[in-house]
């Protein structure tokens, strides 16, 4: 056995005992012509370091060809580069991985640079998720770009391609998205879009058998009046990224401010498309580009804002936006599909911020619940950390007591495809035996008994208030969004008298109907009518009396019980929650400041009575439903 071997299996069985495994020295392959003809020990290092890229962003990386530690003397000559990529594609064969060419550009004298995308081929129950959540105001063309994205045929301009995504009856009628609404885009390993329409309709499972990456696009409201509704689609279905649609003509109007500030005081990365850019006058475009630079750069936003003209750009911004701060924008048109090979190869390239997260104790918060005949009861959600497994025994809760119940996961569902297992940043649905649908609400929790899970009546968090018409004082009820919790609460103390547009404060908070699984550093809203807050959690609150944990007898609270009194409620029930998720402080603060301002500016959104109640989808005929949300952790650092 080879010296390399030897460690190789060293390794291995130093992990298995849980050793951490020695410091590798990567020395030997900082050169920039290290590809060109590497010796077998430089190919293991090579082929160990590009395995470990691949594996901490979940399954791809981009690589780069005549760029060596010495960032200023890059390049290599034609044979070099030849040489250079016949052993990159080597390396990514030998890990089952495609190696695609993103770009190619000329060094130091006549030299040349490359990056290459490499992708790990998956077995076909298996696929990255990435998670993209569109806002903007409405007639922006949000669900217009969506139908032509994914059903691959253009717009005709008066609504002929998002006829495909309405889901509900009254939308039809009215041409406003008023549900969240998820569409799928699948790109296999070597970056093609999968997505074939047949007769007009999707084959989801299809779509994921084919791809190594799957965009799930959360397709949010873009009516003021729908605002509850893109408040629970940003907070609860933890999107990866904002895409943030506008008008070319109609410009930054009606939602595009609140739907960016929210997207700031959220963490969610954001992404620029103008749309109907066919249809606008160029003066009116330069000026819609202008005004839209001007509030990316302003001290409220501090972004970087990036025009994406061509597949370079694409390249620059998609490496680089794992940076909150750049905010790469694209004009298109879906009429004459302009520049949407662009945006598609971005939406490629996008990789997933929650990563090293599966070896947590599972975490599962259900976005939505579901009765499907010869199944039962289905809950959809994301699965925020660890791993679950078919026939993992989970804690469902908390119901109206506080309480916790173990229950077996019977199924597993992504994107209607029946799986073995859901990873953490993953979307499913579980079938869940002997509980009715009415025991479970939006908000709850499915969480391993390891994290012996506590619900919480009282919190202490940090606000800022970004618009109030008068004052806020104590006693002041207001709609609470967490994650998928979504549950009115009133302020018990503050750390001020009263509060005002631009305040900022320490408040005690309590949950008005029922306890919730709350945990310190998530990001909340807290808002009612105009009246808006954003902060996080300090401190979900102890209790001094025991959560018994009912591992029998499910006793949850009813979807139909009404409101309840505070006072009946009983408020000896509920925990501290567990573990704090990371989130750095100081982070939230700027971008509270950076929301602040945004928000301020004042709206002039008229407010009409088109829709009406949202109606549940008939769902007695499909599988499983494709989750739609869950609670708002707080996302992850960038990595
Ligand atoms: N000419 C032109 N028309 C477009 C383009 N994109 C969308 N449209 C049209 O603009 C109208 C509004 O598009 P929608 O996709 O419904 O807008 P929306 O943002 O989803 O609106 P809400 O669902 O109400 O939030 C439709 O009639 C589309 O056909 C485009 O690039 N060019």
């Amino acid at each position: 056995m080879d010296h390399n071997k030897e460690m190789n299996q060293l390794n291995s069985q130093l992990q298995d005992l849980q050793i951490p495994s020695p410091i590798i020295d990567y020395s030997s392959i900082r050169s920039k012509t290290v590809l060109v003809s590497p010796t077998e020990e430089q190919f293991e290092l090579l082929l160990k370091r590009l395995k470990d890229r691949i594996a901490d962003s979940r399954g791809e990386t981009i690589y780069e060809i005549g760029i060596g530690e010495d960032a200023s003397d890059s390049g290599l000559d034609s044979e070099e580069y030849a040489a250079s990529l016949a052993t990159l594609q080597s390396l990514a064969s030998s890990l089952n991985a495609d190696c695609v060419e993103l770009r190619q550009r000329r060094g130091e004298k006549g030299t040349t640079v490359g990056q290459y995308l490499i992708r790990q081929r998956v077995d076909e129950t298996d696929f990255m998720e990435i998670r993209v959540a569109v806002v903007g105001n409405v007639d922006a063309g949000k669900s217009t770009l969506l139908g032509v994205l994914t059903h691959g045929e253009l717009d005709n301009g008066r609504g002929y391609a998002r006829q495909r995504l309405f889901r509900h009856k009254h939308e039809m009628e009215t041409g406003r998205t008023s549900s969240v609404g998820n569409d799928i885009l699948g790109f296999d390993s070597i970056g093609n879009v999968v997505n074939r329409a047949e007769h007009g309709n999707l084959d989801w499972v299809k779509i994921c058998e084919q791809s190594a990456k799957v965009i799930t696009f959360i397709d949010l409201a873009g009516h003021e009046r729908y605002l509850k509704t893109t408040v629970f689609g940003m907070t609860g279905h933890v999107p990866d990224f904002g895409m943030l649609m506008i008008g070319a003509n109609a410009g930054i109007v009606g939602m595009t401010k609140e739907h960016l500030g929210l997207s700031l005081a959220l963490s969610v990365p954001v992404f620029v498309v103008v749309t109907k850019i066919d249809m606008c006058p160029p003066n009116i475009l330069q000026e819609t580009l202008k005004l839209l630079v001007k509030i990316l750069k302003s001290q409220g936003c501090r972004k970087v804002p990036v025009m994406v003209r061509n597949h370079d750009e694409v390249v620059l911004s998609a490496t680089n936006f794992v940076s909150e701060r750049l905010c790469p924008i694209f004009q298109v048109s879906n009429v004459t599909g302009t520049n949407l090979d662009l945006l598609k190869m971005f939406l490629n390239l996008l990789t997933t911020r929650v990563t090293g997260l599966d070896e947590l104790p599972a975490e599962f918060q259900i976005d939505d619940t579901y009765s499907v005949p010869g199944v039962g009861t289905v809950v959809s959600g994301t699965c925020l950390q660890g791993v679950i497994k078919l026939n993992d025994i989970l804690m469902l809760g908390p119901d109206a007591l506080g309480h916790f119940i173990s229950i077996p996961v019977k199924s597993i569902h992504r994107k209607r495809m029946n799986v073995r297992e859901v990873r953490s940043g993953q979307t499913a649905s579980f079938a869940l035996k002997k509980i009715k649908r009415s025991q479970i609400r939006k908000g709850m929790v499915l969480v391993s008994p390891d994290l012996n899970p506590q619900a919480s009546w009282e919190f202490e968090g940090e606000i800022l208030v970004l618009h109030h018409p008068t004052t806020i004082s104590q006693r002041y009820q207001a709609m609470i969004h967490c994650g998928s919790i979504r549950q009115t609460a009133s302020i018990l103390t503050m750390n001020k008298d009263c509060l005002r547009t631009g305040d900022k404060a320490k408040v005690k908070f309590r949950f008005i109907k029922h306890p919730e699984y709350i945990k310190k550093g998530q990001r909340m809203v807290f808002r009612e009518g105009r009246t808006k807050a954003v902060g996080n959690i300090l401190k979900p609150l102890p209790h001094t009396v025991n959560t018994n944990i009912n591992r029998t007898k499910p006793k949850l609270q009813s979807r139909g019980g009404g409101v309840q009194n505070q006072q009946n409620q009983n408020p000896n029930v509920g925990a501290t929650a567990s573990t704090s998720t990371a989130n750095a402080s100081n982070e939230v603060k700027a971008n509270l400041d950076s929301v602040l301002e945004i928000s301020m500016d004042k709206r002039n959104v008229k407010n009409n009575n088109r829709g009406g109640k949202r109606k549940r989808a008939n769902m007695a005929t499909v599988n499983y439903p494709e989750p739609t949300s869950t609670t708002t952790p707080p996302l992850p650092a960038q990595q």
